[in-house]
């Protein structure tokens, strides 16, 4: 039976990215006759606008039915001034929780081409790989109680609940431990034990759910020592598992390791690895409608679709290859830009890697 993928550009330069996705999808559904079908859907701000709630109902129902989802971005300042309950991000956040994407998979790879664009010295990050395994439907984005109240002497304050049950952390361990499994066999679980009761949880229970895994090796990092190893000496990590504050926090500074956030894509998976791809970084006010955005992280974000929901493993490594190919024609947008290469806009990006693929 044909596999449906529903497509969610959102807002600022989601529309963007998504159109030059959407161009190698067509290429990939041609050339490897994978009989892929999809419609698009409002998500966000541009869900707002049209129905007044971030997540429509025609939208979630959309999203349950398909195969997998692929979204852009959403949020931005024109949404960000009215009422709190139906910021864009919420619906993003309603979505990940409805469809239980508790996975959610970042990886962190440096294409060797990209050296010069890291932030850090080619030295320290060449040969980088790395995979955050962020849970993404517990934790303190969820927790009640939350709000913002006023006290008796008419102070306010903001509150929010760190909570994660033992159940939840069991089943992300689970995801990351196999994923080393293929990988490297190190696990990195990242907490604050010394201070946050919760993240001690996390810690027990992550050590105890290594005892099925016994050809993996786990180690600890309280967060702030990761995020400091992170730019130090990135090349010790292999697969870090942590909750979704910190997952949150490390996978846009792993990002720039990379060369920029516009090279991060990401897979959210459910327990029957259903799953929502987007690019890790945002809608990007500040550049939208300027047609300058980088594609590649959801053109990446196509490939682990393929690969992790679609079935279509050979699909994804001919985007992956197609991308290191149009890297090597010196071709970057702007994040990405360095000395003696060429910038290029969205389009002329997704072009080549369409014509990299035909080719
Ligand atoms: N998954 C999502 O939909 C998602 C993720 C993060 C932020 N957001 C939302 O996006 C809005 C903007 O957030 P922000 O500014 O903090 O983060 P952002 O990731 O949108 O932008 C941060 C910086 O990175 C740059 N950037 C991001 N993506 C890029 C790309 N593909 N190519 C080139 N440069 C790129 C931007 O221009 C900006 O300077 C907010 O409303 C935020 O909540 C949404
Ligand atoms: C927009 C926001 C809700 C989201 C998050 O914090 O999960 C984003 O930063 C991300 O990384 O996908
Ligand atoms: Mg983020």
């Amino acid at each position: 039976m044909s596999q449906h993928i529903v497509l969610l550009a959102g807002d600022g330069i989601g529309p963007e990215i998504v159109a030059e996705a959407e161009k190698v999808l067509t290429q990939v559904n041609e050339q490897f006759s994978l009989g892929l079908s999809w419609n698009h859907e409002l998500l966000g701000g541009a869900a707002i606008d049209a129905h007044g709630v971030p997540l429509p109902d025609v939208t979630l129902d959309a999203a349950r039915k398909a195969d997998a989802i692929l979204l852009g971005a959403v949020g931005g300042p024109k949404w960000d001034a009215i009422e709190r309950s139906i910021r864009p991000e919420r619906g993003l956040l309603k979505i990940r929780a409805e469809l239980n994407l508790f996975a959610n998979l970042r990886p962190a790879l440096l294409y060797p081409q990209l050296a010069a664009a890291s932030s850090l010295k080619p030295e320290i990050v060449s040969g980088l790989d790395l995979l955050i395994v962020r849970e993404l439907t517990g934790g303190i984005y969820f927790g009640q109680p939350r709000g913002i109240r006023i006290l008796e002497n008419g102070e306010r304050q903001g509150f929010n609940t760190d909570i994660y049950s033992e159940s939840e952390i069991r089943r992300i361990a689970h995801v990351a431990f196999q994923l080393a499994q293929k990988r490297n066999k190190r696990v990195l679980s990242v907490d604050k034990a010394n201070v946050l009761e919760v993240t001690e949880l996390w810690k027990q229970v992550v050590t105890e759910v290594s005892a099925e895994y016994p050809d993996v090796a786990l180690s600890h990092m309280y967060v702030d020592n990761a995020a400091m190893q992170l730019v130090r000496a990135p090349k010790q990590f292999d697969v870090i598992v942590t909750g979704n504050l910190f997952g949150d926090i490390l996978s846009d500074q792993a990002a720039m390791l990379t060369g920029s956030i516009g090279m991060l894509p990401s897979a959210s998976l459910d327990q029957q690895k259903k799953g929502m791809y987007e690019p890790c970084h945002g809608s990007a006010p500040d550049i939208a409608g300027q047609g300058i955005a980088n594609p590649l992280a959801t053109i990446l974000s196509v490939a682990m679709m393929l690969r992790y929901s679609l079935n279509a493993p050979l699909a994804a490594e001919a985007i992956e290859a197609a991308v290191g190919r149009v890297l090597d024609q010196g071709l970057r947008t702007a994040d990405i830009f360095s000395e003696g290469t060429t910038r290029v806009g969205t389009k002329a990006m997704g072009d080549a890697v369409v014509a990299a693929l035909a080719g």
